[in-house]
């Protein structure tokens, strides 16, 4: 996305949630047109970028998100985590409060189709408590990201609503996870549209490897 698209024929200032629809419906629109070949071989590397990491740093357990559409696919990750008996967690939806339940996931047994078609956690899954369950990295689905970590979502705030919840619960001892947008590089776009609300991504991994962001730090040209 070009910085100039942002004003208007009128030299004003296409509006936060335009320009985030406009956005939204393009990343999608290219994301839908990759065949499943690239998408299977570029979410195997992207999983395999991910799993070292994980491997590097030690962490013991970690988010995912069981893909839907064109995401990236993560069961790469998910069942390399399982053979390196990594505690995995993934989220329930529950629509009406516009919140996620966290779960412990073993087997994809445990899984059944949820709120939009999304494989989660079977109902009666035990519920992991906040903040004892809050896992040490968590990997973020998205329709676009930019180098400050910027992200773009469905547009339902689940991933936003998360982060705040944590923020309010952890105590300051206690170390937040790392916030891993998990995406292909198509994804990348040279600014995404934040409000005050959107939580921002510490790194990204795509097929191509492992960007470290920070919120500051300038975007892409
Ligand atoms: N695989 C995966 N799981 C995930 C997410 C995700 O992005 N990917 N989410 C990330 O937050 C949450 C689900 N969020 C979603 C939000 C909106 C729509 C959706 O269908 N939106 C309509 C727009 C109209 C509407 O909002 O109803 C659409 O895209 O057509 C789907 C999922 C939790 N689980
Ligand atoms: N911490 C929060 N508490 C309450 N509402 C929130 C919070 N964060 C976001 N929202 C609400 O969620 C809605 C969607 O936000 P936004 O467009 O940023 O979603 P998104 O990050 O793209 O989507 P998603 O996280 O579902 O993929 C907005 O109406 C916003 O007000």
């Amino acid at each position: 996305m070009n910085k100039r698209r942002r004003l208007l024929m009128t030299g004003q200032k296409l509006p936060l949630a335009e320009w985030k629809r406009e956005l939204r419906a393009e990343k999608a629109a290219l994301r839908d047109s990759l065949s499943l070949d690239q998408r299977t071989s570029w979410s195997s590397l992207a999983c395999s970028h991910a799993s070292e990491w994980l491997r590097q740093e030690g962490a013991s357990s970690f988010m995912a998100y069981v893909s839907f559409r064109s995401e990236l696919d993560t069961r790469p990750l998910i069942t390399a985590a399982w053979a390196q008996a990594r505690k995995v967690v993934l989220p329930r939806v529950i629509q009406a409060s516009g919140r996620m339940s966290l779960h412990a996931v073993a087997s994809w047994e445990d899984l059944a189709p949820g709120a939009y078609g999304i494989q989660e956690p079977i109902t009666g899954a035990i519920e992991l408590p906040c903040p004892e369950g809050v896992p040490d990295v968590v990997f973020v689905p998205g329709l676009a990201f930019d180098s400050r970590g910027g992200r773009l979502g469905y547009g339902r705030g689940y991933y936003d609503r998360l982060r705040a919840t944590w923020e309010a619960e952890l105590t300051e001892s206690a170390r937040p996870p790392v916030w891993a947008g998990l995406a292909y590089g198509q994804q990348l776009v040279q600014e995404v549209p934040m409000d005050d609300h959107d939580a921002y991504m510490d790194m990204l991994i795509t097929e191509d490897g492992i960007i470290h962001c920070r919120k500051e730090r300038e975007l892409w040209s």
